[in-house]
């Protein structure tokens, strides 16, 4: 998770009803980066939907004795009306990657602003639902691929993993001086085919899913998860064939072998329309530059939000909006290679959600009953040019998390990407805050796509 995450996760925690992370992050502008005065805002008829005519946001937010003094950054009543671009920690903005043992909430702020405001701001437009998979292709770096496995699989799955999950645990994090918790549960696995269980250097990754907590040996993939994953293969592969690709994506693939294959998994479990992931984009530590990850949904249906970060040189030409994505159950939705880079994703919190009705029962003589639960699968592909051995350390000594420059980017020729310390997760929110950018020659990683001779960059330029 990143910045926004924690700030929406302790607004919600803070809240009654659920609320989407636009309306949070909104309310954090407002408030200044305050947490409580977020929470406090969303509750009250300012903040609500209810909103009483002729009520100024800084009237309210002021405390009532003392004259607030107006952030020096909302000087103009036009950007307090701006929705922020989400939560970026690019170090060549800010010289180096805000460090989450800040006190200073003002710091967090000074990310979470956005850039200043043109004088005509360009136009928002609202968030837009995309029902079909012609709708996610033509809008998104994503594919939807609805009744993917078999529906006798899909229901075993789906009871093995709501099964699992009561082992499952909420990732814990730093925030200033308190520990936040993730709104739902998860889980990793690795897969047994792949040798990667007899590699104990992997574990560190799995640690690294549980933000750092030492959590024993990984799971292996359960023979149903087994089993969808080799259908879900097919599926992106064939899917990728078709795709441009990109220079950074791993090319080591010699001729005849899948493009992709899943090596780990990660798990998570929703349980009611409270639960949610916040806006974030998949750290790229071990999955390196332009990764493909295939998304399983069984359960309830819920929405997956993506909105697009604006490169900084664009923002005055253009707002990044919003596409929901309703996910039903048995649909595979594939995040392709740009989607981490450019996109951020989340399943936002729902005021209502329709159970879910497995079609086969436990036993063939059971019931089945209904559920509020949503399980996701993301299977992934860890590249082996990104093993944990060659991950860099910082000078906690821990491994570093790597990240997309997201505002900067420039399609591929200036993409840059930063190994930034990772120790404030835990370690009471304290990091190093070093960093460093990735350099993939210089690191010895590779192949890539643009290193192979018969470029695939060019087998089909008419693709997306
Ligand atoms: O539940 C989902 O569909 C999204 C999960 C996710 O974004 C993640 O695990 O990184
Ligand atoms: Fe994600």
């Amino acid at each position: 998770m990143d910045d926004t995450d924690t700030l929406i996760a302790l607004v919600s925690s803070l809240l009654p009803e659920p609320h989407t992370n636009d309306t949070i992050i909104d309310a954090l502008v407002q408030s200044n980066g305050d947490v409580e005065s977020a929470a406090r805002y969303l509750q009250s008829d300012v903040g609500s939907s209810k909103k009483r005519k002729g009520v100024d946001l800084e009237t309210w937010l002021k405390p009532p004795s003392k004259k607030a003094k107006k952030p020096e950054s909302q000087t103009s009543s036009s950007s307090a009306h701006v929705t922020p671009e989400p939560v970026d920690i690019s170090p060549s903005k800010h010289k180096k990657p805000p460090s989450s043992s800040s006190s200073k909430p003002t710091d967090l702020m000074a990310i979470l602003r956005p850039p200043p405001s043109p004088r005509k701001d360009p136009p928002r437009f609202p968030p837009m639902t995309l029902s079909t998979p012609e709708l996610v292709a033509q809008h998104t770096p994503c594919t939807l691929h609805l009744s993917v496995l078999p529906p006798d699989l899909a229901c075993r799955l789906f009871y093995t993993m709501k099964d699992a999950s009561r082992e499952w645990k909420r990732n814990t994090w730093w925030l200033f001086d308190r520990v936040v918790e993730s709104p739902h549960l998860t889980s990793f696995f690795t897969r047994r085919t792949d040798g990667l269980d007899n590699d104990e250097s992997w574990h560190e990754a799995a640690q690294f899913w549980y933000n750092g907590r030492p959590n024993g040996a990984p799971a292996p993939f359960p023979l149903e998860m087994e089993e969808a994953c080799k259908i879900i293969e097919s599926v992106l592969n064939d899917e990728m064939r078709k795709r441009k690709r990109y220079k950074r994506e791993w090319g080591g693939t010699p001729d005849g072998d899948p493009l992709w294959r899943a090596n780990v998994a990660a798990s998570n479990c929703y349980q009611g329309g409270k639960e949610s992931v916040g806006f974030h984009s998949d750290q790229l530590t071990y999955l390196g530059p332009y990764p493909t990850i295939a998304s399983l949904s069984l359960g309830t249906r819920r929405n997956f939000s993506l909105r697009e970060v604006v490169p900084t040189d664009q923002t005055g030409m253009r707002k990044a909006q919003t596409f929901n994505i309703p996910l039903p159950h048995n649909s595979l939705t594939i995040m392709h290679a740009s989607c981490q880079e450019r996109f951020k994703h989340s399943i936002p919190p729902q005021n209502a959600i329709d159970l879910f009705r497995p079609t086969f029962p436990r036993t063939p003589n059971g019931t089945a009953e209904p559920s509020n639960c949503r399980i996701n699968i993301t299977f992934r592909f860890y590249r082996p040019d990104f093993r944990p051995k060659s991950i860099p350390r910082c000078k906690c000594g821990v491994p570093m998390a790597l990240r997309p420059d997201m505002k900067n980017r420039n399609e591929e020729e200036t993409d840059r990407y930063w190994w930034s310390c990772y120790a404030g997760a835990q370690n009471d929110g304290k990091g190093c805050k070093y960093w460093k950018v990735m350099n993939m020659k210089g690191e010895g990683r590779g192949p890539c796509v643009g290193d192979l001779n018969t470029s695939r960059t060019d087998e089909n330029p008419e693709a997306a």
